[in-house]
C-alpha cells in the first residue's frame, strides 16, 4: 500500500551561514547549512567538536542570527527565543531557590498561564512527583535533568532542542534516560533536536541522524535509521544486529575522515 500521509514541515534551514566577529578575527562556524525538519522527527546532529553543532541549534533557539541564509518555524523567520522552541542544556538550567514544582512552574507562570495541573502531570511523566518539593540542591544529576525536560514540557512547545543533555551522567543513569525521552517522544510526539557526541545515543533514539563536516560545519550526511522504534526499556538488543554496527561504522567513518 502506498503511504499517502504528509507531514507538516516544522522547521527549514536555507543556506544558512554564521560567523562570529571576535576581536578583529572572524571565525567561520556554518556554511550552506541545509535542512528540513518534519513534524514528529526526532534528529540527531553528530559531528567533530567545534563543527558548529551548538551555534546550529543556538539559530534555531533564537539565540543567535544567522549571518547569511534562512531559518523558519511553520514557514516564519525566527526572531528571538519562544516558548514554541525549548531548551535543554548540559547542564541543567534550574533556579536553586526554587522547588523542583516551583523551577517546572515557572515558565506557564512568566506567561501568566498558571496550571498546576500541567505541572504535575508532567512531574509524574517524568517520575519526579515524589521530589516535587526538594530543591534542586537535592536531587541527583539525573534528576535535575528529569527537572529539566519537564520544564520545557510544561510549555507545550512547537519543538524540543537538546544540546548533549545526558553527556554529563553516569552510563545507567544516561540509558534510563534515553529510555524516559523516547517514550516522551512516543507519547508527545514532539520534534526533537538532539545534539550528542555518542554515536550508539543517536542512533538508540533518532529516525533521522545529520552529520556535519569539521568546522565551517556543512552537513555531510543525513541517515535515516529505525532502530530507535523497536527498542523498549526492557529489550534494546537491535544494538548488536549488524545493521546496526554498519551504521555506526559509517557514521564513525565519516565523522574520522573529517578530523
Ligand atoms: N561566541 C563565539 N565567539 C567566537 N567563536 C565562537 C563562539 N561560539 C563558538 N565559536 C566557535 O565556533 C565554532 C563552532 O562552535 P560550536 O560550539 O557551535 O561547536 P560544537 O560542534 O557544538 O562543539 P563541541 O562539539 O566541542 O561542543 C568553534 O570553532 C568555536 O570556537
Amino acid at each position: 500500500m502506498v503511504n499517502l500521509e504528509v507531514k507538516a514541515k516544522v522547521l527549514e534551514l536555507k543556506d544558512i551561514q554564521l560567523t562570529y566577529g571576535t576581536k578583529g578575527r572572524d571565525v567561520l562556524a556554518l556554511q550552506n547549512v541545509n535542512l528540513d525538519i518534519e513534524e514528529g522527527e526526532f534528529v540527531s546532529i553528530l559531528g567533530p567538536s567545534g563543527c558548529g553543532k551548538s551555534t546550529l541549534l543556538k539559530i534555531i533557539a533564537g539565540f543567535i542570527e544567522p549571518t547569511d541564509g534562512s531559518a523558519q518555524i511553520d514557514g516564519s523567520e525566527i526572531n528571538g527565543i519562544d516558548w514554541n522552541r525549548g531548551v535543554v542544556f548540559q547542564q541543567p538550567a534550574l533556579y536553586p531557590w526554587l522547588t523542583v514544582e516551583q523551577n517546572v512552574h515557572f515558565g506557564l507562570k512568566m506567561r501568566k498561564k498558571e496550571d498546576k495541573e500541567t505541572v504535575r502531570y508532567f512531574l509524574d511523566k517524568i517520575g519526579l512527583s515524589q521530589f516535587m518539593k526538594s530543591k534542586p540542591y537535592e536531587l541527583s544529576g539525573g534528576m535535575k535533568q528529569r527537572a529539566a525536560i519537564a520544564r520545557v514540557l510544561v510549555n507545550n512547545p512547537r519543538v524540543l532542542l537538546m544540546d548533549e543533555p545526558f553527556s554529563a551522567l553516569d552510563a545507567l543513569t544516561r540509558e534510563q534516560m534515553q529510555n524516559l525521552l523516547r517514550d516522551i517522544w512516543r507519547e508527545t510526539k514532539k520534534t526533537i533536536i538532539f545534539i550528542t557526541h555518542d554515536v550508539d545515543e543517536a542512533l538508540l533514539l533518532a529516525t533521522k541522524v545529520i552529520v556535519m563536516s569539521r568546522r565551517p560545519g556543512r552537513i555531510v550526511k543525513e541517515l535515516l535509521p529505525t532502530f530507535t522504534n523497536h527498542i523498549t526499556a526492557e529489550d534494546n538488543s537491535v544494538r548488536f544486529t549488524k545493521e546496526f554496527q554498519e551504521y555506526r561504522e559509517e557514521i564513525l567513518h565519516l565523522i574520522n575522515s573529517q578530523s
